[in-house]
């Protein structure tokens, strides 16, 4: 089930939009978390998604990401279906997941570096500003585990900063543990990327987000 803003698309107008679910349903063990799930997203537009804990809002953004395969329906990405290897998801897609996966052992640097696959000076380089926008330059060279949990969330976000031309953000909780200034600077990066005609999908148990966005809440199914 789903409440918000989101409109049933027809069949004629699927293949011109750039993220399509039509009819998406997802189960967990025994329990369906949601049915019927269908929205489109054209370029430089944002969704959020909400409901309560275990309502589904993780799966279903997996689903998007072609992560994991919904039990009924399909997501497409510029007409093509996000399983297809030869689609153009790979390339276009950053998701970022809700826990921060820094490596303990890895300078923040490093961490990122190592995530966005950034080799030499110039990739060095390339993190140092993205760490930077981020808002994480004093402590570039702090190991993982001297960061708090919200640097490491910035450190996380800081590939939402590395030049990768990458127009679909699928961003699982991306507010969480960020101080209000981070906050600020988040909504800033998301609207910048949504008028530069990039699409956003995020999940937020907070009202936080760029202006005129659209919403979905998942409110489970059974
Ligand atoms: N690997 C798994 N195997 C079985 N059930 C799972 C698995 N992962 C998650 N679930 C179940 O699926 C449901 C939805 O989980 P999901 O993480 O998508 O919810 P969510 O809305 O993102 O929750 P939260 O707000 O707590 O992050 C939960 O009831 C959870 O217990």
């Amino acid at each position: 089930m789903q409440r918000g803003n989101i409109r049933t698309i027809h069949e004629h107008e699927r293949r011109y939009l750039s993220l399509v679910c039509h009819k998406l349903g997802c189960r967990r063990g025994n329990r369906t978390l949601f049915t019927c799930i269908e929205f489109s997203l054209e370029a430089g537009e944002v969704l959020r998604i909400d409901g309560d804990n275990g309502s589904g809002k993780t799966s279903l953004l997996r689903i998007l990401a072609g992560l994991r395969q919904a039990d009924t329906g399909h997501v497409s990405w510029q007409g093509t279906d996000v399983r297809n290897p030869d689609g153009h998801l790979r390339q276009d897609l950053l998701y970022i997941g809700h826990a921060a996966a820094v490596k303990d052992s890895l300078m923040a640097w490093e961490n990122l570096a190592c995530t966005e696959l950034l080799t030499g000076q110039a990739g060095k380089t390339l993190a140092l500003d993205a760490l930077a926008k981020a808002g994480l330059s004093s402590h570039a060279y702090t190991f993982g585990k001297a960061l708090s949990q919200g640097q490491r969330r910035r450190v996380a976000l800081a590939r939402l900063h590395v030049p990768r031309n990458r127009t679909l953000w699928i961003l699982d909780e991306p507010f969480i543990g960020l101080d209000s200034g981070a906050v600020d600077a988040l909504c800033a990066s998301m609207h910048a990327h949504r008028r530069n005609g990039g699409t956003i999908v995020y999940t937020s148990h907070q009202d936080a987000g760029p202006p005129d966005i659209r919403s979905l809440r998942l409110v489970g199914a059974g």
